[in-house]
């Protein structure tokens, strides 16, 4: 069974969000996510490890703990298994199933999503021997340059839900169009709502006090 493999850091996530959240909020927010992710991932069938940096105890997936960065957490955990590893981002909650399995399916070694601004948010890796992450700057090439000098066929996967990474507050617009789930229902309950100024569609809060 494919593993799906979710990094995650709880504490003081999504920092580039503080213009619009608390740390407290951001916690929960990322949490909220956190759990969509995991919906899908099951939904897809896949067993889901939740790589985290300390130990919470998420429904839904198993919980693997390394105080461990990002890229080192995630090479420790590919050099530990020889089954196929689909890595996701735990900030994709429009991600579904369908596009999930599209991915899993792929007839490459390495299925590839980059996200905007020359990330990437999903990797499924069919045998983890010969591959290895190196997250943070231009990964997306990167992951690419990996697959090459290690003669991996790749497949980049065009789809705009696994695209979509929730990063800055103009991302969560998107939340309100593409989803249902319980990071859209965190947002709704905070007293966030999509606005359209001047043509613009964006996303406005008027209870926040601006984080220090
Ligand atoms: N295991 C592990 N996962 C991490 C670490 N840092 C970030 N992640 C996870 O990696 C994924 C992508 O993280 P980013 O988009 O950089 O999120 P972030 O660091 O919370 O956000 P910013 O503070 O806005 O950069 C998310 O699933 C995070 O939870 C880490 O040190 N270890
Ligand atoms: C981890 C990083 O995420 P971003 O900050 O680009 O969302 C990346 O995709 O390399």
């Amino acid at each position: 069974m494919v593993h799906a493999v979710i990094p995650f850091r709880p504490t003081n996530p999504k920092t580039r969000l503080s213009c619009i959240l608390s740390q407290e909020e951001r916690e929960k927010f990322a949490l909220a996510m956190l759990s969509d992710v995991i919906c899908t991932t099951n939904s897809a069938c896949c067993r889901t490890v939740l790589l985290c940096t300390e130990d919470i105890s998420v429904e839904g997936a198993e919980t693997v703990v390394k105080p461990l960065g990002l890229n080192e957490a995630l090479n420790e955990y590919l050099s530990e298994t020889d089954d196929s590893v689909f890595i996701i981002m735990s900030d994709l909650p429009l991600a579904t199933a369908e596009s999930v399995i599209g991915m899993v399916k792929t007839g490459s070694d390495i299925a590839v999503v980059p996200g905007r601004g020359g990330g990437t948010n999903a990797i499924f890796v069919k045998n983890p021997d010969k591959f290895h992450v190196d997250f943070y700057g231009a990964s997306f090439s990167d992951h690419l340059n990996i697959c090459r000098d290690e003669g991996l066929t790749v497949e980049v996967i065009d789809s705009f839900r696994l695209s979509t990474d929730i990063d800055e507050k103009e991302d969560l617009v998107e939340i309100f169009l593409h989803s249902e789930g319980e990071s859209r229902g965190f947002l709704e309950n905070l007293g966030v709502k999509m606005s359209v100024e001047k043509g613009r569609v964006g996303v406005h809060r008027h209870t926040h006090k601006e984080a220090s």
